[in-house]
């Protein structure tokens, strides 16, 4: 979760930070002394002298190492490539520390709340818990890693790893939760990544505003579709007691228009999961796959549009047979089936949890076997033409009617048919009130018509 550093003194850490659990010692023995408010005054004081002395500043180390009876644990934002949860949950918990107390705030409103959200903004934090002091101080590098740290009397080390760290882990994991809203991240090129892998992914609010009960499609695949993501939501035991990761595949297919993009939407809407929009084009090779992959939050879905368009399903193949230099240089630069099989059945397990993968394709036929075998994908989702079951839907969300003298007419218009839900839709959206509804469902009746098989022969004629 953090890095322990005991005593507290290591170089590689800014001269700051190493030299604050030694300044707490001595603040410790003043605080018995004096008031709250000059305490605090005393101890910023002594930490800008102490950044203002060259000389003291080469020998605090040593000093204090003999001095110090206090340990401090940091958390980095990023460990090992990974983004460190811990350090997310704790500044969360960090910044919901708002009393009136508080000098340093800061106000920032998500679009379409009314409230202001009031967080805190200093980079010092003192608390008690359970009688024990404890000291944060948040480390922010405009070019680094961002770091908190922990500074606490070793003597209370029982405290701080038996319940303390767990208890602001989680109380910030839980606030996280409440005031979450759904993210779309998409990936940077990798010219744009910057120090640190901070720059792999874009990030706004996802605002989409479909669900599965607006989606027009066959209401028992519907159901099934729900109950399978429910079950997933809540697998984690499940997960546990079978020994897998808890992870699931959806393979998304159909022709353009039959609301795949849509049901990614509905999903991440249902589960309150982010998604993670990945553009295979923009990634050079397999490590970058890799290490967006890994840089992925778990209560996400990760989705490849297009699967058969973005990937070199055949390029591991035809390195093997040419083996060229050219050849060997082409795959180093292209994201291979083989990169994308390895990732789903390694690192796809193996990083992190909770993670839902989706592929879409308008070519089942095109995709290599090996992608699509079960196990891989567990679900194979058919969205397919309109349906009339699917046309009640989308006259209820477009025209919000449930019965029409038109409907029977469409009925059977669409078992001769092959029309999209987006064309349907898009003969649907022009008209809003009642008196328009007739208009719309005749425009849709007319070009129903137009379609049929046999009216489109003699306009090909
Ligand atoms: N099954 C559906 N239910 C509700 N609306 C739909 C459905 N299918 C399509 N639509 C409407 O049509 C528009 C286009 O659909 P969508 O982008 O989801 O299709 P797609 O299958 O992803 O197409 P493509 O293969 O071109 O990416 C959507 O914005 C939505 O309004
Ligand atoms: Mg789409």
């Amino acid at each position: 979760m953090g890095s322990i550093v005991k005593p507290i003194f290591g170089k590689n850490f800014r001269t700051f930070g190493s030299n604050l659990a030694g300044l707490f010692f001595i603040i410790e023995t003043l605080r018995r002394y004096f008031p709250r408010q000059i305490k605090i005054t005393i101890q910023q004081f002594l930490f800008h002298a102490i950044q203002q002395l060259p000389l003291f500043k080469k020998s605090s180390d040593k000093i204090l190492a003999l001095l110090s009876p206090y340990t401090q644990i940091r958390f980095r934002e990023i460990e090992e490539y990974r983004y460190n949860y811990a350090y997310a949950a704790i500044k969360t918990y960090l910044g919901a520390k708002v009393n009136s107390e508080v000098k340093n705030l800061k106000g920032t409103q998500v679009k379409d709340s009314k409230s202001v959200d009031l967080k805190r903004d200093d980079s010092l934090i003192e608390e008690e818990y359970e009688g024990v002091n404890m000291w944060w101080d948040l480390v922010k590098c405009p070019k680094g890693i961002n770091i908190c740290s922990l500074t606490f009397h070793k003597k209370n080390w029982e405290v701080v790893t038996g319940s303390y760290l767990s208890y602001v882990v989680e109380e910030g994991k839980s606030i996280q939760a409440r005031k979450e809203n759904v993210k779309l991240f998409t990936n940077n090129p990798s010219t744009n990544w910057k120090l640190q892998m901070k720059n792999l992914w874009s990030c706004i609010d996802f605002e989409h505003p479909a669900t599965f009960e607006t989606m027009a499609m066959d209401l028992e695949k519907k159901d099934e579709i729900v109950r399978d993501l429910l079950a997933f939501k809540d697998g984690q035991e499940y997960y546990n007691k079978i020994g897998k990761a808890w992870k699931r595949g959806y393979l998304l297919y159909g022709p353009p228009g039959t609301g795949k993009s849509t049901m990614i939407a509905a999903m991440a809407n249902l589960l309150k999961y982010s998604v993670y929009d990945l553009e295979l084009t923009s990634i050079e090779n397999n490590w970058e796959l890799k290490k967006l992959l890994i840089a992925t939050t778990s209560k996400s879905i990760i989705v490849i549009e297009d699967i058969d368009c973005s990937v070199d399903l055949t390029g591991e193949r035809n390195v093997k047979e040419e083996s060229s230099s050219e050849s060997k240089r082409e795959k180093q630069k292209t994201i291979t089936l083989s990169g994308l099989l390895n990732f789903i059945d390694g690192i796809w397990s193996a990083c992190g949890q909770e993670r839902i993968l989706v592929f879409t394709t308008n070519h089942l036929g095109k995709l290599d076997e090996a992608l699509i075998r079960r196990g891989r994908m567990d679900m194979h989702i058919e969205l397919s033409y309109c349906t009339f079951d699917a046309f009640k839907i989308l006259a209820k969300n477009y025209l919000n009617l449930d019965s029409h003298p038109l409907f029977a007419k469409i009925e059977s218009l669409l078992k001769e048919t092959k029309i999209t839900p987006a064309d349907v839709a898009e003969n649907l959206i022009v008209k809003d009130t009642e008196s328009e509804a007739d208009g719309s469902l005749e425009g849709l009746i007319r070009a129903l018509e137009k379609m049929k098989p046999s009216q489109k022969g003699k306009a090909d004629k």
